[in-house]
This record gives structure tokens, C-alpha cells and sequence, in this order.
């Protein structure tokens, strides 16, 4: 006869494995440019999840340096050098290389830099900082979606050298959209077709506009709750979200680029130049076309939203009225919907959705692909 005994063991919320807990912590040395909305949330996070990291997963995250696009802040956490400067901090006027080079300064440490502008400036150092082994995370659309040259230039860099890019916040913001279609890939899928909403702020706008309040003062509260684009004119005009159509492109190996996607704007032509806080003072004019937008959309028994379609290398985005039956009519809030048709999810679409826009989901999408470089390095972040 046999006793089996199922003995109930206290399920440990600890993932530290015995052996890696006797061993010294994997040391991330972080710098993080851009603390606008995003960046901050991020240090916030960072901050928040460091001793916990440190205490089960043996991974010992530390904030070297800041940088804005005037000022970088070097050793930001080192109290014991912060001390000797009467508290102050080391700034000087910022350097992007230089601080690099200070973040990746220290022999058998990771080093990861968090993008968290939407700088064309900043992505034009990837490809260096990745040749340097510095791992690179960021939401910044501008180099998964910039001239190919670069593009291809940045993944050479990462061939070479083993450090890696991760940009899951570029489209979707914390939803799983970038590494879904990924996977499916990887594992010998084909992309079909992608039709979605990707902007989280149109979203946010035409679930708002009813017509009971300007456009513009929508615009304006989108921009305060920090879901629009430093320029709203990026989501405004179709831009932001053709960058997005780009980004799943290229990830799914079409070689398309923002000059291949049609896209409707729905800025007037008056205010498509100048500054931003020019076009910030003169929202006022979007409020009569968009209010006969509304108009139209009603009389013809539908709603507004803003989609984005991928069919092969047919991309377009743009506003389009759609019926109160469409799943799209029925989003809520900021939410994004990425339907994907791929040769196994054919019948019936693979869907991603949920909330596609603010600084602190976006943070968590930084987050999340600086601890999949942290996971490559051997750090354990499953639960058995
Ligand atoms: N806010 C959101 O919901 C989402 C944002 N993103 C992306 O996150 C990024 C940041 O967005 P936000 O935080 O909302 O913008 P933000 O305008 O609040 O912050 C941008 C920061 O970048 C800094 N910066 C600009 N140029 C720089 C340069 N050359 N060197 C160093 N720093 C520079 C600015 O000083 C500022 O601190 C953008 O690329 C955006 O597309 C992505 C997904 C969602
Ligand atoms: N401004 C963007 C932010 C995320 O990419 C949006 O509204 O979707």
C-alpha cells in the first residue's frame, strides 16, 4: 500500500533561489533622461519596488544619474558623496555621452538607461550607448518608428555588443502589445492584419466630446493628466499613432516607415505650425470643426473614433464614424484596442485592450523592460 502525504508547505511570497541569495545581488546601475510625466512616475516606481527587488529577487536597482535637456544629476542616491556636498547633488549642464559613461562606469554592473523623452536628439545616441553595452529601455517612439537607416543601425549595435532596446511602452503604453506580437512571431506566427485604436488621448477625447464641452478645454485636461504627447499636435495629428503602426510593422518585419502611412489630421492647417504654446493658446479654432464633426457622426447614427489600420504594407489612421454595435464604440476612457489577425488568429482576431495612456502605466511598461534585462542577466522573477 502506498501513504502519499501531501504535506502543505507556507507558500513563500520569496523568489529568491537558495543559491542566488548566498550570492553577491545583480548591481543595475539606472539613468534616466527625460523626468517630464513619465520619468518621474518611473523614479517613483523605481524607488517603490527597490527593496523589495533587492529582498526576493537579489537584484539591487541604483539611480546613478538624471538628466533633463539642460541639467544632469549625477549620483543621485550616493548619500555618502550628496553629504560631502553639504547635501546638494552634482549637476552640470547635461551631456548625454558623458552620462552615459558615468552610469556605465563600474566594472561587472548592468547598466540601463531609461529614455523617458520623446526626443529625436536622444535616440540618436542609442546606437552608441548600445555598441557601449548599455542596455537601453524607453516609451520614446522616435527610434522604433525613425528613418530605417538608424533603426537598423541600432539593432546592429545591439547584435554586437548583446545589449539589448526594450520600448513595450512605445505603443499600447503598459499593455502587452509590443512582446505579444513578438511572441506570436518568434513562435512561427504571421501577421495578417492589425486594426486598433492606439491612442490612448483621442480615445480619452471622443469618449468625452459630447459636445457639452469645448474640444479645446478637452485637449487641455487630456494635456494636465499627462496623456497627450509633449505636443499634443503628435496625437492631434495622427502622428503619434502612425508611429505606433510603424512600431508593429517593423516588429512584425514589414520595413514600413511614418512617410508609408496615410494619415488623417485633424489639425487646422492654421495651426500645424509654430509652437506648441502657440497652438495651446489658439486650441479655440479646433472647437467649430470638430464640433460639426460630432454633428455629422450623429446624424449618421454613429460615434467618433480614431483607428489605425495595417493590412500588409497598407497603413492609414485617421477619425471614421463608427456604428453604436462596433466593439470600438464601446471603449472606455483611455482605453486601446489592438486587434491582431495572424495565419493562427484568423477566425477570430487576438485582442489586446485596456488603458493605453498616463505617466504611471507608462512608467510600469519602463519598469517592466528594465526587469527583462535584469531577468536576462539570470535574476529570477517566477514564482516557483
Ligand atoms: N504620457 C503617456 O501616456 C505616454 C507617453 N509615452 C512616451 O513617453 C515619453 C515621455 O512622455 P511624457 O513624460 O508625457 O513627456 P514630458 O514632456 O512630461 O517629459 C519629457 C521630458 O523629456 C525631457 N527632454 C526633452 N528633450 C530632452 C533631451 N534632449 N535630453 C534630455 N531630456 C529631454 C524634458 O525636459 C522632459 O523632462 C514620450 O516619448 C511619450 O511618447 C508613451 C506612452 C504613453
Ligand atoms: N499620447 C499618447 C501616449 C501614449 O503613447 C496617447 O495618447 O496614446
Amino acid at each position: 500500500m502506498i501513504v502519499s502525504i501531501a504535506i502543505a508547505l507556507p507558500r513563500s511570497p520569496l523568489r529568491v533561489a537558495p543559491v542566488r541569495a548566498a550570492v553577491a545581488p545583480l548591481v543595475v546601475n539606472i539613468g534616466v533622461v527625460g523626468p517630464g510625466k513619465v520619468g518621474s512616475a518611473f523614479l517613483t516606481q523605481l524607488r517603490l519596488a527597490a527593496p523589495r527587488l533587492l529582498r526576493e529577487c537579489n537584484l539591487q536597482l541604483s539611480l546613478r544619474a538624471v538628466s533633463d535637456s539642460r541639467h544632469m544629476w549625477l549620483d543621485c542616491d550616493d548619500d555618502a558623496l550628496n553629504g560631502r556636498l553639504h547635501g546638494a547633488q552634482i549637476w552640470r549642464p547635461a551631456e548625454l555621452d558623458e552620462f552615459a559613461a558615468y552610469v556605465a562606469g563600474r566594472e561587472g554592473e548592468v547598466a540601463v538607461l531609461a529614455d523617458c523623452t520623446a526626443s529625436d536628439i536622444v535616440a540618436n545616441h542609442y546606437a552608441g550607448w548600445l555598441a557601449a553595452g548599455i542596455h537601453v529601455v524607453t516609451p520614446n517612439k522616435r527610434a522604433a518608428s525613425g528613418p530605417l537607416d538608424r533603426w537598423h543601425k541600432i539593432a546592429r549595435a545591439s547584435d554586437a555588443s548583446g545589449a539589448r532596446l526594450h520600448y513595450e511602452g512605445t505603443v499600447g503604453a503598459g499593455l502587452p502589445v509590443v512582446q505579444t506580437l513578438r511572441d506570436l512571431i518568434d513562435t512561427g506566427d504571421e501577421l495578417l492584419a492589425v486594426e486598433g485604436m492606439l491612442s490612448g488621448t483621442l480615445a480619452w477625447l471622443f469618449n468625452r466630446f459630447d459636445g457639452s464641452v469645448p474640444f479645446s478645454a478637452l485637449v487641455r485636461e487630456a494635456h494636465a493628466m499627462g496623456y497627450t504627447e509633449p505636443d499634443p499636435r503628435d496625437d492631434l495629428s495622427g502622428m503619434d499613432v502612425a508611429r505606433k503602426l510603424v512600431i508593429l510593422a517593423r516588429e512584425a518585419g514589414v520595413a514600413l516607415s511614418l512617410d508609408d502611412v496615410n494619415v488623417r489630421s485633424l489639425i487646422p492647417a492654421e495651426l500645424a505650425e509654430g509652437s506648441r504654446d502657440d497652438f495651446m493658446a489658439n486650441l479655440g479654432a479646433m472647437d467649430a470643426p470638430m464640433a460639426a464633426l460630432l454633428a455629422d457622426a450623429r446624424a449618421a447614427g454613429g460615434v467618433l473614433r480614431h483607428v489605425a489600420r495595417l493590412d500588409g504594407r497598407h497603413a492609414s489612421v485617421g477619425v471614421q464614424v463608427m456604428g453604436t454595435d462596433h466593439a470600438f464604440a464601446h471603449s472606455r476612457l483611455t482605453d486601446n484596442v489592438v486587434r491582431f489577425a495572424t495565419r493562427r488568429y484568423c477566425d477570430n482576431a487576438l485582442v489586446v485592450q485596456g488603458p493605453g495612456a498616463g505617466p504611471e502605466v507608462t512608467a510600469a511598461a519602463v519598469f517592466t523592460d528594465l526587469l527583462r534585462v535584469a531577468g536576462a542577466m539570470g535574476v529570477k522573477r517566477c514564482a516557483c
